[in-house]
């Protein structure tokens, strides 16, 4: 089944904003390096553009975590199916993610972090939907946008696995 999308933010909106968040966490670790932590699937588009455009020693490490199956809500359950390659203790590491809804994804990923013993911890989402926050417990230090509360595609995010490479972020209307 095909849905109809409306464009919500453009290609052109979306990397203008991911470069000046690029820009301010390269003013910020000046001098030192920064560990990226992407959060698959959903984050690799949003991951790629930031890397592009912050200019420090860098590295870039994977964690695949999932929590919505084919559903539109969350379950709340996180499950860690792949784990970082690297130890983290004593890095600048930045998660980097590509929503936040309830927020029990981003809570858990903290406090799991937290525990490897990074030197800071920043955080860094392109999307966030504070209405939806179920557990809020958790500093967001970078937002690309605030987005109302409606199912978002494109960009890496995705509907039933659908929709990842389109490259704006659109929100789903209806079945067509
Ligand atoms: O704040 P929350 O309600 O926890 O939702 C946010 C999380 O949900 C999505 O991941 P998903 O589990 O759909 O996996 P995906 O990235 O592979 O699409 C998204 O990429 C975030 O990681
Ligand atoms: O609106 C969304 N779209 C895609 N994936 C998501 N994961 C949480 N919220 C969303």
């Amino acid at each position: 089944m095909d849905h109809n999308i409306s464009v919500h933010l453009t290609e052109e909106q979306l990397n203008k904003r991911i470069a000046e968040i690029g820009a301010e966490i390269t003013k910020r670790f000046q001098g030192e390096s920064v560990y990226l932590v992407c959060i698959l699937k959903g984050s690799i588009f949003y991951t790629t553009e930031l890397a592009k455009r912050i200019e420090l020693p860098m590295n870039i490490d994977f964690m695949t975590v999932s929590s919505y199956g084919s559903e539109t809500k969350s379950s709340g359950i996180i499950n860690i199916k792949k784990d970082l390659e690297s130890s983290i203790e004593g890095k600048n590491v930045i998660l980097v993610e590509d929503i936040i809804d309830s927020g029990y994804t981003l809570s858990h990923l903290c406090k799991l972090l937290r525990t490897r013993n990074p030197k800071t911890l920043t955080i860094t989402t392109l999307l966030d939907k504070p209405d939806r926050r179920v557990v809020d417990d958790v500093v967001v230090d970078y937002t690309g946008f605030e987005i109302p509360d409606k199912f978002v595609v494109g960009f890496g995010l995705d509907y039933d696995q659908r929709y990842r490479n389109l490259p704006y972020i659109g929100f789903i209307e209806d079945e067509v």
